[in-house]
């Protein structure tokens, strides 16, 4: 269970002419380890992402994710790498206003065709290992900013991911919250063996993750000494 990112250019259409957002980018990122993705607005962290994400095809280079070469296949191969292996968390939760905490965990699964008794228990295991098992019963309108985003974490580890990808996840929580999101997919990283990139403009919660790469107008560099 591993990311590897290799020599991976991405351009948009800009006017008659195309601009790079990620520029012959390298990144592994080993199982059980996060990565923090740092940078200033429109580095092309969103980009990199994106592209990890098998969200977006690169015009060169090769993604390889958890052992599977992701780079080169159709739409319909990419979406079922996404759904077996990758696992998705945006700034913001997204929850669906009229379900409970853990029928937001439920749905995901039965989107991916699991028992209904199968997505219960793992919906109550998650919700544990996130530390929300008493709330939920829960609608999003009954939890904090924080609360959500640990229900967000817990929705994204539902089919059990070998990738986790994690945009920006504490900006619209405070200092002590934040500092908890990133604590705990840190340690969720460590106890399941994800992958996981965590891109963040925010650098101030970075003592707990094993690497940072930094990113520069599209290109990424990686420090020797993390
Ligand atoms: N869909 C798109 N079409 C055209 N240009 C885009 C698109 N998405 C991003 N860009 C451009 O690509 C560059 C990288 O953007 P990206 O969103 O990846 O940066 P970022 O580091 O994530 O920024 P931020 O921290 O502000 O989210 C920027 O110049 C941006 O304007």
């Amino acid at each position: 269970m591993s990311l590897q990112l290799r020599d991976i250019t991405l351009t948009y259409p800009d006017g008659d002419s195309r601009l790079t957002a990620v520029d012959h980018a390298d990144l592994d990122v080993p199982a059980g380890s996060v990565t923090a993705v740092i940078g200033p607005s429109g580095s092309g962290k969103s980009s990199l992402l994106a592209v990890a994400a098998a969200l977006v095809t690169p015009d060169s280079g090769r993604v390889v994710v958890d052992g599977t070469t992701v780079t080169g296949m159709n739409q319909a191969q990419m979406t079922a790498v996404r759904r077996e292996k990758i696992g998705i968390i945006f700034q913001q939760p997204n929850l669906i206003a009229s379900l409970t905490a853990a029928e937001q965990l439920q749905v995901m699964a039965h989107l991916d065709g699991r028992s209904a008794r199968d997505a219960r228990d793992r919906a109550v295991e998650l919700l544990d290992a996130v530390g929300l098992s008493d709330k939920k019963d829960r609608r999003p309108h009954q939890l904090s900013g924080g609360q959500r985003q640990r229900i967000n974490i817990a929705r994204a580890l539902m089919n059990d991911p070998a990738v986790l990808l994690v945009d920006e996840p504490t900006s619209a929580l405070d200092h002590e919250r934040g500092a908890a999101v990133i604590d705990l997919i840190t340690t969720l990283t460590h106890r399941r063996a994800t992958a996981t990139v965590l891109v963040t403009h925010d650098t101030t919660h970075l003592s707990g993750v094993d690497q940072v790469a930094e990113v520069l107008d599209g290109r990424v560099r990686v420090p020797a000494a993390n």
